[in-house]
Formats: structure tokens, C-alpha cells, sequence
């Protein structure tokens, strides 16, 4: 090659600015697609708030990508400007609980978060107070700073135990905090989260709940219409955004996943070097996001819910993918692969709980089978991602562990 040859791609004939195309791009004032009654219910859940009063507690359920943490966020941020407002000093925290799962980080992510150690003098390192000091410095920064406090904990489920639950549910009515009032908003994707909490816990978090709905295509392709600055003008077919919109409705109503195959449409034309995004890449992308999916699943899941996953891989592998397993096969395979791990199994009623988790997030799918008065009625669970792929993630995953 000669020197003088570009050896660099100077301009990118795809994407005009591929961040509109990141999941950590936040859509704009106004373009939270599809989500009005939803984010209107929250507002009137926490509207007390902006007068200054106690905000109830609110639990948010649905599958991944569908907009639960966007739009809780959206309305914290709007509680706090309108509380502003009318003279009310408010804020919130966010907590991802999947990354702070103890109640030691979580109750310093969330001090952290609501501290301004020059207007308070209080400091909050990353680490090195007990948790009961951290909660002392919490509390004072509460009562010295806000009126009202949102704490968004995203992922609730997350997290090792109730303990801080228990904490910030009580913090008002055992006198940690007098002149601050709290809400706490949980979202989980574990519909049956809600079974696991400590039953005083329970009546105090969940004083509403909501669930939001996967997206159908409609929603998916404004979403993702939304996105199309990303590209160059005339590189995306008109078939493609509603092609994808379709697919990901069809398999989960994901938004996130919905924008992966854009994304990864577009790189396959780059790759291929051809000038327009045709609606023929999104089945390759389709493919190639629906691993990222899976992968992202399972990312921090217990072992024991792998294992599940694991024994239904290896019936699909070994004998085809016929229109499902029943519960006693599975939980059979399940207990080999507990012995091989040395880890004492599970009983019979907690897997089922996990293939209903699997079944929720679309990992696998149920169905209902009559078997005529000699047998009654029973479950068959079938995977609905590729085995040898759950297979694969599942033991590079392991590696990693
Ligand atoms: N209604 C929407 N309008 C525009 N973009 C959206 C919408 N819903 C989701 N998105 C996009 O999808 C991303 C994922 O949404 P979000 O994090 O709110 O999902 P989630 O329901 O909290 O999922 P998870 O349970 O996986 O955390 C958002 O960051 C945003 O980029």
C-alpha cells in the first residue's frame, strides 16, 4: 500500500452520530414513547411529595426495556423541579441495586447521592464506616437539607436482604428522621419479588404497584423513528425500522433490544460496506442481540437459576426440541447438575418459582397440558432461546465466575 493511500476511514458513510444509538442516550423532554398512563400514575402516586408530604411507596414491575427506570426517573426529576416550585426542597437518589447489592453500599450510594458535603460538613467515603454510621450520616443530611426524599432503587431484587427496606420504611416513624419525609420507589423485573419480602416490609413498600407492558411494534418503531438522526439522511430503507419494530414485538417488546438491532443493522452494513441499511440485515441482527439479551439476563443471576436453565439446555440438546419438558424432567436434570456442582438442590416448588422468572422475562415459555383424569394437569417449559446458545453463555459465564 502506498503511503499516501488512506489507510483510516475518514467518514463514517453509516452513522451520523451513532450515540442516539447507545442505550445511555436518555430520550429527549417530551419523547418517552407510549408511556403517558404510566407516567402519569406514578405522578399521582408521589404527588404529596411536592407539597411536602409523605410520598407513597411504589413498587414497579415489568420485563426488561420497557421503560420502567426511564420514566421513573423522568417524573423524580420533574417532582423535584415542581417541588421547587412551590418552596419544597426535594430530591431523589438512584440505586442500582444490582451493582450495590449489600446494605452497606447501598446506604452509602444513597447518602452519597443526596450529600452536599459543603453546604452539610458531612462526609461520605467510599468506604470504611460501619453500616449504622452511614445510616447516622444519612438521617442528618436528610433532616438538614430536604423536605421530601425519593429513593429510586432499581433492581430491587438485588439486593442480599430487606435490611434496608426495613430501614427506610421505618426511618420516619421510629424517629431516625423527623423534619424529612421519604418515598421509596423499588422496580423489579421479578414479578414474584414481592413474595420474598419480610411481610412488615411488604406493607409498608408496596402501597402501589404498577406494571408496565412490553411495547408493541407501534411504540417500538417511533422509538426507534426517534433515533433515525443516528443515521445518515436516505442510508436507512424505509422497510428496516419497521421490520425490526415488528420482530422485537413479536419476541419481547424490549426497547433497549429494539435499538440493539438498529444498531447492529447499521454496523453489518458498514461491515459489509454497503451504502444503505437494508431490511435484510435486521435478522442478522436480530440474532446477534438477541445473545446480548440472554447474556445480559442471566448477568448476576444465581447459580441455582442457571442450573435450572442448564437442565432445560441439555433436554433440548439431547432430544430435539419437542414442544417442551415437564417439571419433573427438568427438576430431575436439575438435581444431576446440583450433584455435579456439589450444591444441595433446591426443592421442587422453588425451581418451579424459577421457571416462572425464566417464563416472565421470555428466557422460556409455559404451557399448560391436560393429561385426562389418570394424570391431571401439568406444565411443559420449553427454552425459546437457542439451546446451544443458552448453553454457550451459560458455561462462558461460569468461566468467569
Ligand atoms: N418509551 C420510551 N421512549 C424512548 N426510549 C425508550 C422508551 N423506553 C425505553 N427506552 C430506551 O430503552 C432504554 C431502556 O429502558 P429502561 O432502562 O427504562 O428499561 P427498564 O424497564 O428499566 O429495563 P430493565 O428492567 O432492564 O432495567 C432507555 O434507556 C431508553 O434508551
Amino acid at each position: 500500500m502506498d503511503a499516501a493511500d488512506d489507510l483510516f476511514t475518514r467518514e463514517d458513510p453509516i452513522f451520523a452520530n451513532k450515540e442516539l444509538l447507545e442505550i445511555s442516550h436518555l430520550p429527549g423532554e417530551g419523547r418517552i414513547v407510549g408511556r403517558d398512563d404510566e407516567i402519569s400514575d406514578l405522578a399521582t402516586a408521589v404527588n404529596p411529595a411536592i407539597f411536602g408530604q409523605s410520598p407513597s411507596n411504589v413498587l414497579i414491575y415489568g420485563k426488561t426495556g420497557t421503560g420502567k427506570s426511564l420514566c421513573a426517573k423522568y417524573v423524580s426529576k420533574r417532582l423535584v423541579s415542581t417541588a421547587s416550585e412551590e418552596g419544597v426542597t426535594a430530591t431523589f437518589a438512584y440505586v442500582d441495586c444490582a451493582q450495590d447489592t449489600t446494605e452497606t453500599q447501598a446506604v452509602q450510594t444513597i447518602a452519597e447521592g443526596v450529600n452536599n458535603p459543603e453546604q452539610t460538613g458531612i462526609n461520605i467515603p467510599d468506604k470504611g464506616l460501619s453500616t449504622s454510621t452511614y445510616y447516622k450520616r444519612l438521617w442528618r443530611i436528610l433532616d438538614q437539607r430536604y423536605d421530601v426524599v425519593l429513593i429510586l432503587l432499581d433492581e430491587i431484587d438485588k439486593l442480599d436482604d430487606d435490611a434496608i427496606l426495613m430501614q427506610l420504611s421505618r426511618a420516619g416513624e421510629a424517629g431516625k428522621i423527623t423534619d424529612c419525609k421519604l418515598g421509596v420507589v423499588g422496580i423489579s423485573n421479578k414479578i414474584q419479588y414481592k413474595d420474598r419480602m419480610d411481610e412488615r416490609v411488604k406493607s409498608s413498600l408496596c402501597e402501589r404497584e404498577f406494571v408496565f407492558p412490553p411495547y408493541d411494534a407501534n411504540q417500538l418503531r417511533e422509538i426507534m423513528q426517534a433515533r433515525a438522526d443516528a443515521f445518515h439522511d436516505d442510508v436507512l430503507e424505509p422497510s428496516t425500522i419497521p421490520r425490526a419494530a415488528a420482530l422485537a414485538a413479536r419476541e419481547h417488546g424490549d426497547a433497549r433490544k429494539a435499538i440493539d438491532i438498529l444498531r447492529y443493522a447499521g454496523e453489518i452494513a458498514q461491515a459489509n460496506g454497503e451504502p444503505t441499511v437494508r431490511e435484510e440485515f435486521v435478522t442478522q441482527a436480530r440474532e446477534r442481540a438477541e445473545t446480548d439479551r440472554f447474556r445480559e439476563l442471566i448477568r448476576g443471576s444465581t447459580p441455582h437459576s442457571r442450573y435450572v436453565l442448564q437442565a432445560l439446555a441439555l433436554l433440548s440438546l439431547s432430544n430435539g426440541r419437542q414442544d417442551g419438558f415437564r417439571t419433573s424432567r427438568v427438576y430431575e436434570i436439575y438435581e444431576n447438575i446440583c450433584r455435579q456442582e456439589g450444591s444441595d438442590s433446591l426443592s421442587l416448588r422453588r425451581v418451579r418459582d424459577l421457571l416462572k422468572e425464566h417464563a416472565f422475562l421470555d428466557i422460556i415459555e409455559q404451557s399448560k397440558h391436560s393429561g385426562g383424569s389418570a394424570e391431571g394437569s401439568y406444565t411443559k417449559h420449553q427454552l425459546l432461546e437457542d439451546p446451544s446458545v443458552v448453553k454457550e453463555v451459560l458455561t462462558e459465564d461460569d468461566a468467569e465466575t
